[in-house]
């Protein structure tokens, strides 16, 4: 039977309702990793609200999920010019030099330190700006100081929250990346269609984020976890640990293998730790990120011109990347 249709004060009501819940679910499913129902209930909802939005195109709100599937044709990215630089890491390539690092650190600090211990998300550093809560920038990493806008491509990332869980103003980073998965079937479709295939999965995001064509990069099951607040505004936390929580709260995918170690001993175990189990991570990572838990010591140590003093990247022998990429392909 056909629907009656709805009043326009009936659509408003029943547009606001199917965003939030549709809004809830996709938060569910993308950002939590803990849907709690099934896909077609999902797009049942979300045919019901793009059909009221077909009807009355005047209720298409910016963080309407049918604003996700893209669309817009870009003519370029802009420059965009970070507030806070967008820093690299010092790299570390063995047991030693982690040692080292933990040395360092402690006759700087010249107290006891903790370490939150991050997996190195191998993916396109982004960085995400927020205005009461709502998503109004992104942009790359680019040389640190001057990166590109590609605000409408992120904008089709389902785990980037376009409302965030309140109305705040923060700037965050983090790792945009594509699962190991994802990757797999982009190369086995590029090959059947004759086209190059991508070398690995930081090239395939890379490559997805510089599509012109929104519509292209909705389509690449892109992920993020965030990891680092630039601009705090109403934020709290004081050590990097309570950070990832607080930025798992206010809406963002944050990576939960995080580990606060108490000495460099329990760096080096975690360290081996994920070394074994990174063939089974469903996304590519290149090491450890280890950061001084403490903001005041992050403060105190301070940054050299491209990397802060704080902080040491362990990287895994690169032969092994490889293999990973490959023994995925038997599967
Ligand atoms: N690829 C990662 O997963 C990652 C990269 N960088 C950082 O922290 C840097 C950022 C600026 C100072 C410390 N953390 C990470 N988890």
């Amino acid at each position: 039977m056909a629907e009656i249709p709805l009043t326009l004060a009936e659509a408003t009501e029943k547009a606001k309702e199917l965003r939030t819940q549709l809004n809830q679910y996709a938060h569910e499913y993308y950002v939590a990793d803990k849907p709690t129902v099934e896909d077609y209930v999902y797009d049942r909802l979300y045919k019901e609200l793009s059909d009221i939005e077909t009807e009355y195109p005047d209720l298409i709100t910016s963080d309407s999920p049918t604003q996700r599937v893209g669309g817009k044709i870009l003519q370029g990215f802009e420059k965009v010019t970070h507030e806070v630089q967008m820093y690299s890491l010092n790299d570390g390539f063995s047991k030693e030099d982690i040692y080292d690092f933990d040395e360092r650190v402690q006759k700087l600090a010249g107290k006891p330190v903790s370490y939150c211990c991050e997996l190195k998300i191998d993916g396109l550093a982004i960085s995400l700006r927020y205005e009461n809560g709502r998503f109004v920038q992104g942009a790359t990493r680019g040389d640190g100081t001057v990166g590109e806008n590609i605000t409408e491509n992120l904008k089709t990332v389902k785990s980037i929250p376009l409302e965030l869980k309140k109305p705040i103003s923060v700037e965050v980073r983090g790792e945009c990346y594509m699962p190991k998965q994802s990757f797999v079937n982009l190369n086995k479709e590029r090959e059947e269609a004759g086209q190059d295939v991508f070398a690995n999965p930081r090239n395939a995001a890379a490559g997805s984020l510089r599509q012109l064509d929104t519509s292209m990069v909705a389509k690449r099951n892109l992920s993020t976890f965030l990891y680092t607040v630039a601009d705090f505004g109403p934020m709290t936390a004081q050590t990097q640990f309570d950070a990832l929580n607080e930025l798992s709260e206010i809406g963002f995918r944050t990576n939960p293998e995080k580990k606060l170690c108490q000495t460099i001993d329990e760096v080096w175990a975690y360290i081996e730790e994920y070394h074994e189990k990174r063939s089974e991570l469903p996304y590519e990572i290149d090491g450890i990120v280890i950061k001084t838990n403490e903001f005041t010591i992050q403060d105190e140590l301070g940054f050299t011109v491209k990397a802060p003093r704080w902080a040491i990247a362990y990287k895994f022998p690169p032969e092994e990347a490889q293999t990973i990429v490959e023994e995925i392909e038997w599967t």
